[in-house]
């Protein structure tokens, strides 16, 4: 790795530091070591993946099933995809007359790119048709499928997107998606426990915090933040979300337009539970893969106890409904 080293970073590893690597990734190492490595008990490599849907359903197929490929010869074990990698439609109708059910045609495809690369996939964001008595709106369901190519968890984003800032963006995801009642225990998966949420979900601490609560080692954001809102606020969410929580958190996004009318602000990444981010995505479509580390996420969490320091008698609890 000659290459790689460009500049280090603020984020801090414990006394360590944290390296720019070329091609967007930033390993997190002891002075410079790269950490990068697969394997031992505990780390496991994860890809995250960055890519432009539109209303082609095939078109979209067909970039993910590389962006798969290429994490998983990369010795990816969880391949993380972005909310809308089925399609972004173009407006409401066609937006839900394109929406298939959890066993429909595209899982079934999908299920065979589990198998055949042997990894699992987050598949953040797929468009779930709607119930008999809401046929004109889909759910926006986060789908974690195993090496075998079954569905192991589904969750229903809960929190959805109204914004209305004028000239700017204005979407209100009410219109065409049914709002989920739940929230899904985490998944055990080769890379650790998967807490499951979708794009505006990060803006919502608590719905993190149950997840953490739930024994999250992971949080994954699958997301088409749009461009104007993810300048503003995105890295800076999922770093809080990871430090708060003292969790990895993954998330897989659009970027670049998807019609006319829309664009999305990209920069999909990972970042490790001290808030480095180990690991960022090119422009355009791409996959970038780093390291789980969970003894590390242990060593974070034992070395600055928040949990055992919260006030719960001042502020109190967050309620797990059950
Ligand atoms: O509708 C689809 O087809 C897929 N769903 C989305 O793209 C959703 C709803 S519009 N996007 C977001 O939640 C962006 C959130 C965001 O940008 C923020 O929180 O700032």
């Amino acid at each position: 790795m000659t290459s790689i080293l460009l500049r280090a970073l603020f984020c801090k590893r414990t006394s360590s530091i944290c390296w720019q690597v070329f091609s967007g990734v930033r390993y997190c190492g002891t002075g410079g070591k790269m950490s990068a490595g697969c394997g031992s008990s505990g780390r496991t490599l994860i890809g995250v993946c960055q890519m432009t849907s539109r209303s082609d359903k095939e078109d979209n197929f067909q970039v993910y099933s590389e962006l798969i490929e290429r994490a998983a010869t990369r010795g990816a074990k969880i391949v993380f995809l972005p909310e809308g990698f089925d399609y972004l439609g173009r407006g409401i109708p066609q937006t839900v007359s394109m929406a298939e059910t959890l066993h429909g045609e595209l899982m079934t495809r999908i299920s065979a790119l589990a198998k055949k690369h042997d990894v699992w996939l987050s598949l953040g964001g797929f468009h779930e048709k709607g119930s008999e008595s809401d046929s004109n709106r889909v759910y926006n369901t986060h789908v974690m499928m195993n090496s075998q190519g079954a569905i192991v968890a589904t969750y229903r984003k809960t929190h959805l997107f109204h914004v209305d800032i004028p000239g700017q963006v204005r979407l209100k995801e009410t219109d065409w998606t049914i709002p989920g009642g739940e929230i899904v225990a985490p998944v055990p998966t080769p890379a650790g426990k998967v807490g499951l949420a979708i794009c505006y979900d990060l803006r919502f601490p608590e719905l993190c915090i149950s997840l953490a609560q739930m024994g999250a080692d992971i949080l994954t954001f699958p997301s088409a933040f749009t461009q104007t809102t993810g300048m503003a606020h995105w890295e800076v969410l999922l770093r809080a979300r990871a430090i708060e929580n003292q969790c990895y958190v993954v998330a897989a996004a659009q970027t670049g337009a998807h019609n006319e009318k829309r664009r999305s602000y990209g920069h999909a990444m990972i970042v490790d539970p001290w808030g480095c981010v180990v690991a960022c995505c090119h422009e355009g479509t791409d996959v970038c893969v780093a390291e789980v580390d969970l003894d590390y996420l242990h060593k974070v969490r034992r070395e600055m106890p928040v949990w055992e320091h919260r006030r719960h008698d001042i502020y109190g609890h967050i309620e797990l409904k059950t």
